[in-house]
């Protein structure tokens, strides 16, 4: 068995009355856990206290050990996480190589050469050792979000914070850095926030559910998916009961929702047992 390396209990931080993240309590192991959660669930400002960007206003929060509420235990967590944060607020003007250098320095790699040396372990990790004099602005979008993830693995950190990496990828890009975050899973303790539930089926061990500051779901994917078992159907027209229906294809109806007696039932997916679990949140009493 493997024991939790992230521990969160009742995590609250509000900004100007808007409760962002709301009591929000989780343990996190080895391997890659999704966090899915639509526009302004909260997932940016949890993953920003994860990575001790931002204090919580409340709770209490254990990283690889450290308590991050003490200046020490924050120095200590800083050197073994990584984040890749939304926008990684690249100098377009760097190349890949001097952008990941600074992230080191930034990082505390003093001794030079060591620190050169880690910068080229990390680019080559993420398949860009022949781009790394190339300037930032020159590379395409897929490889500026392995710069990204290359500047988060600098020090081999046991904890690995992915805000959204493969938003505005193409799908053979997307399926590269999903590669890439699976290897970086291997061993460490990996929190990938995404909108795209392929991501997470293809590659996450555990799923998180986030809207309106608070954990709704928090499973394997396939207890996701359980969860719209005999809540998918087909239909030739689209169904009344329906929460969401669309006209596949096949020129049939794929409903979600509550089915009629008798209905056709279809094989759900992820997608549909997380549309089911946002629909169920708002009905949700605490
Ligand atoms: N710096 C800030 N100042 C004020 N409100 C903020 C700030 N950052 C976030 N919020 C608010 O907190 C809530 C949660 O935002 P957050 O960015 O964490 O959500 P998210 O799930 O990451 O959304 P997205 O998927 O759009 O990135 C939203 O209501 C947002 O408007």
């Amino acid at each position: 068995m493997t024991h939790p390396t992230i521990s969160a209990s009742g995590l609250s931080l509000s900004y100007r009355g808007t409760r962002a993240v709301d009591e929000v309590s989780l343990r996190l192991e080895r391997g890659v856990t999704g966090l899915l959660g639509p526009n302004g669930a909260g997932k940016t400002t949890l993953l920003r206290i994860l990575a001790t960007a931002t204090p919580p206003d409340r709770g209490a929060l254990t990283l690889l050990g450290h308590d991050p509420s003490t200046v020490r235990g924050r120095l200590q967590a800083r050197r073994e996480l990584g984040y890749l944060p939304q926008n990684p607020g690249f100098h377009s003007g760097f190349t890949a190589f001097e952008f990941v250098d600074y992230v080191a320095i930034l990082k505390e790699h003093t001794d030079r050469r060591a620190r050169h040396a880690e910068v080229r372990r990390v680019l080559d990790e993420v398949g860009l050792a022949e781009v790394r004099g190339r300037r930032i602005r020159a590379l395409s979008g897929g490889m500026r979000q392995r710069v990204a993830l290359a500047a988060a693995l600098v020090g081999d950190p046991g904890f690995l914070v992915l805000d959204e990496p493969t938003v505005g990828l193409d799908p053979e890009q997307r399926m590269r850095f999903r590669e890439l975050i699976a290897a970086a899973g291997e061993g460490r303790t990996v929190l990938l926030s995404t909108h795209q539930t392929e991501d997470v089926a293809m590659l996450c061990h555990r799923v998180v559910v986030m809207d309106k500051g608070r954990v709704r779901f928090d499973g394997t994917p396939g207890e996701l998916v359980a969860r719209a078992r005999g809540r998918v159907w087909a239909s030739p027209e689209r169904s009344p009961e329906a929460l969401a229906g669309w006209r596949t294809g096949t020129g049939e109806f794929r409903n979600v929702g509550d089915p009629p007696a008798g209905a056709r039932l279809l094989e759900p997916t992820l997608e549909d047992g997380y549309l089911l679990t946002l629909d169920g949140a708002s009905e949700v009493t605490v």
